[in-house]
């Protein structure tokens, strides 16, 4: 047993690591035990024995209160601080009032500025789309910032009425339209919150030799938070990746310069040297521009609201929420927590029909963090070979036609199966 830890940026990894886990509310019971199984099985598989995973529960939502009287233990916390890298289910988060949410709580908490979202096509999966196959996107969420601050106060209460005050009488504010009966939220949104999240998006696109990196903005609208999102992801570019990057910033100045034909020549000449495109979309069109020509997109780097409402809509696009990883990463500090896009589905919850692949995936992103590849790769062709005969959970299967609909724990074992047989 050992811990995973950090050397000069390298991440560590012992044969046997204490890797924390939260179950998770709603489907949690259902999809975390199927994939803890299907995990330990491709480890075993992979690493005949040598190598193998030490699950350690730790607590958080219903079944921390439950248990503890707190929805989020300090202990908890002290665990994914002290073993560098964990995986969670979903937890719930009561809407207009009650606690807030928990998996933004932890995400703040460690610092965990980068909510990682891949979205591709397994063939066999029916989507809404006519070539799902053409959706390879990676979204880089901001994930500390923006109004998930949770700053922000009731109508009708004394702090409401303090910030209208200050906002009228200080502030000379004259466009509140009911002043009196608004509650009120601040968006914050920093330069090195924003630099530090352009910076992982640009890396990962550098190294994974990918065409582009799409800063989505509302920047027309809220001018100096997403505004300067766009700008300050501009700047970082072109100064820390000048020589690795074009910018549309960079194509502006050439086409003011020297002309249009002059700036879009400099873009084919970078893009023919293997340069990224760094580029900008507004997040409305952009959203309509995912499903009309989604291969133009390839890394999405977005503050956090835009971000969370972009990755139920990417992954409903390669058939829905079931299917969608993710990872929330300290790219610095090397904390990472990986866990599934959607959220607790209470009305699926303990019927084991959920779809697991969204947590698996998350799992097989853990897997490759650690450099355990073989077993990530286990995983998902076990994934490709049960898609590719139509045998899934209910969510896929009732798009397709003649598909054959497995309880989360009979995929659970149809996946182990081939794992253990290839
Ligand atoms: N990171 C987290 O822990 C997150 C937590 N949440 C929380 O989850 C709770 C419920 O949120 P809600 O808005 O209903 O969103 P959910 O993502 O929980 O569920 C919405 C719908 O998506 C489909 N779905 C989600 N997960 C799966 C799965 N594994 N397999 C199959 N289908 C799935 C279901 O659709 P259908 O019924 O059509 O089959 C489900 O009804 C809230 O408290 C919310 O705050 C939400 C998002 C993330
Ligand atoms: O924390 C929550 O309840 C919702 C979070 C969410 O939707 C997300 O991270 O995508
Ligand atoms: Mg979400």
């Amino acid at each position: 047993m050992g811990k995973i830890t950090i050397k000069n940026g390298k991440l560590q990894v012992p044969d046997s690591p204490v890797i924390p886990f939260i179950e998770g509310d709603g489907i949690g019971v259902d999809i975390w035990p199927a994939t803890r199984r299907i995990v330990d099985a491709a480890v075993a598989r992979c690493y005949g024995g040598k190598r193998k995973i030490e699950w350690k529960e730790v607590l958080a939502g219903e079944k921390a209160f439950r248990q503890t009287g707190n929805w989020l233990p300090e202990e908890t916390l002290e665990n994914f601080r002290e073993y560098l890298v964990g995986i969670k289910g979903p937890l719930t988060t009561p809407i207009g009032g009650g606690i807030r949410s928990l998996n933004v709580a932890l995400r703040q908490e460690l610092d965990l500025y980068v909510c990682q979202r891949p979205t591709r096509y397994f063939q066999g999966v029916v989507t809404p789309l006519k070539r799902p196959q053409d959706v390879d996107m990676v979204i880089f969420r901001e994930n500390t910032e923006d109004i998930y601050a949770g700053i922000e106060w009731q109508t009708g209460t004394p702090e409401a009425k303090k910030i209208l005050d200050f906002l009228v009488n200080e502030m000379g504010v004259k466009k509140i339209r009911f002043p009196e009966t608004s509650s009120f939220g601040i968006k914050p949104i920093s330069k090195e919150g924003t630099e530090r999240l352009v910076r992982a998006a640009i890396r990962y696109a550098i190294d994974h030799k990918l065409p582009s990196v799409t800063l989505v903005h509302k920047g027309n609208i809220m001018k100096f938070t997403e505004g300067s999102f766009k700008n300050w992801g501009y700047e970082l570019a072109q100064r820390e990746f000048g020589e690795q990057t074009f910018t549309w910033a960079e194509w502006e100045r050439i086409k003011k310069a020297e002309g249009e034909e002059a700036a879009n020549a400099a873009q084919t000449a970078a893009v023919e040297a293997g340069k990224v495109i760094v580029k900008d979309a507004i997040a409305d069109a952009f959203l309509q521009w995912t499903l009309l020509k989604p291969r133009e997109f390839s890394v999405i780097a977005t503050p956090n609201l835009n971000g969370d409402y972009i990755s139920d809509q990417l992954a409903a696009m390669v058939g829905g929420i079931g299917i969608a990883p993710g990872a929330n990463i300290n790219y610095m500090t090397g904390h990472a927590i990986f866990e599934a896009t959607h959220g607790t589905a209470p009305i699926h919850a303990g019927k084991n029909k959920a779809n697991p692949c969204s947590l698996l995936l998350s799992a097989v992103m853990m897997l490759q963090y650690m450099g355990w590849n073989e077993a990530g790769e286990a995983i998902v062709s076990a994934m490709e070979s049960a898609f590719g005969e139509g045998k899934a959970t209910y969510d896929l299967v009732r798009f397709m036609d003649g598909g054959t609909k497995l309880s989360t724990s009979e995929f659970a074992d149809l996946l182990i199966s081939r794992i253990t047989t290839n």
